[in-house]
């Protein structure tokens, strides 16, 4: 049994093609398999896959806040200028604050992988005791954008690495991640002692 606190995650992975089959969704995955190697907690993921339209995102966010009770949400997809990305203008529409500084650092970030990094218009919001944060749609920007480039010189921390803080102060669960893959910040005062593992010494 683990000892951190359970966290409840909504994937939303907004794409015309993967939601009408043409093609498999390859985002829910690849956010899946990024958060299971970095945190520590006991993760329940609530999953969607929904066209470019604006009220089935703006929906699919606000449910998986208010009724599934997720403490944060990750979109991928439909951040760019095509007429029919509009997962900034459907996450705004179900926000109580923006918070810029995930989408700032996340187009510098992506700007190490690609030149075309400043087309993503992607926003981060809080809705109620939720984080909710858009990433790019292409899914190897998934592991980019959260983990960014720690073993550059110097190193490019990842936007995940402010997350569990965030999540603190809004009044969610107590997020633990594994070093090797992101390396959480927290003010010194913020910390708190890393809960006995089983077989662990008391
Ligand atoms: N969910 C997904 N699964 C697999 N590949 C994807 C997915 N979303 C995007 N991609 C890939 O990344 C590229 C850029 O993503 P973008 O969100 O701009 O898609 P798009 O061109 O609007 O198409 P669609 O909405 O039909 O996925 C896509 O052309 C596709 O190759
Ligand atoms: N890290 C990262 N960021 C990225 C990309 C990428 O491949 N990797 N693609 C860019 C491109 S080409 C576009 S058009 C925008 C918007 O992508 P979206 O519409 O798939 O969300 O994200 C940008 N950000």
């Amino acid at each position: 049994m683990s000892s951190f606190e359970p966290v409840k995650i909504g994937l939303v992975s907004v794409s015309d093609r993967a939601s009408a089959g043409v093609y498999e969704d390859k985002g829910i995955p690849a956010l899946r398999e990024w958060l299971g190697r970095a945190l520590r907690n006991p993760v329940t993921y609530e999953t969607r896959l929904v066209p470019d339209e604006q009220p089935q995102v703006s929906e699919a966010l606000s449910t998986l806040v208010d009724d599934a009770g997720c403490d944060l949400v990750l979109t991928t997809g439909g951040t760019g200028p095509a007429p029919r990305d509009i997962t900034p203008e459907a996450t705004l529409a179900v926000a109580d604050r923006e918070m810029p500084g995930f989408g700032e650092q996340m187009r510098q970030i992506s700007l190490r992988f690609v030149p075309t990094a400043i087309l993503s218009r992607q926003v981060a919001v809080i809705r109620g005791r939720a984080l909710i944060i858009n990433l790019p749609g292409q899914p190897k920007s998934i592991a980019e954008t959260l983990q960014g480039l720690p073993q550059a010189e110097p190193p490019v921390p990842g936007i995940f690495a402010a997350v569990p803080y965030c999540i603190d102060l809004i009044g969610g669960p107590y997020l633990e991640t594994d070093p090797a893959v992101c390396q959480a910040f927290r003010p010194k005062s913020a910390v708190r002692p890393a809960p006995a593992q089983p077989g662990s010494p008391q």
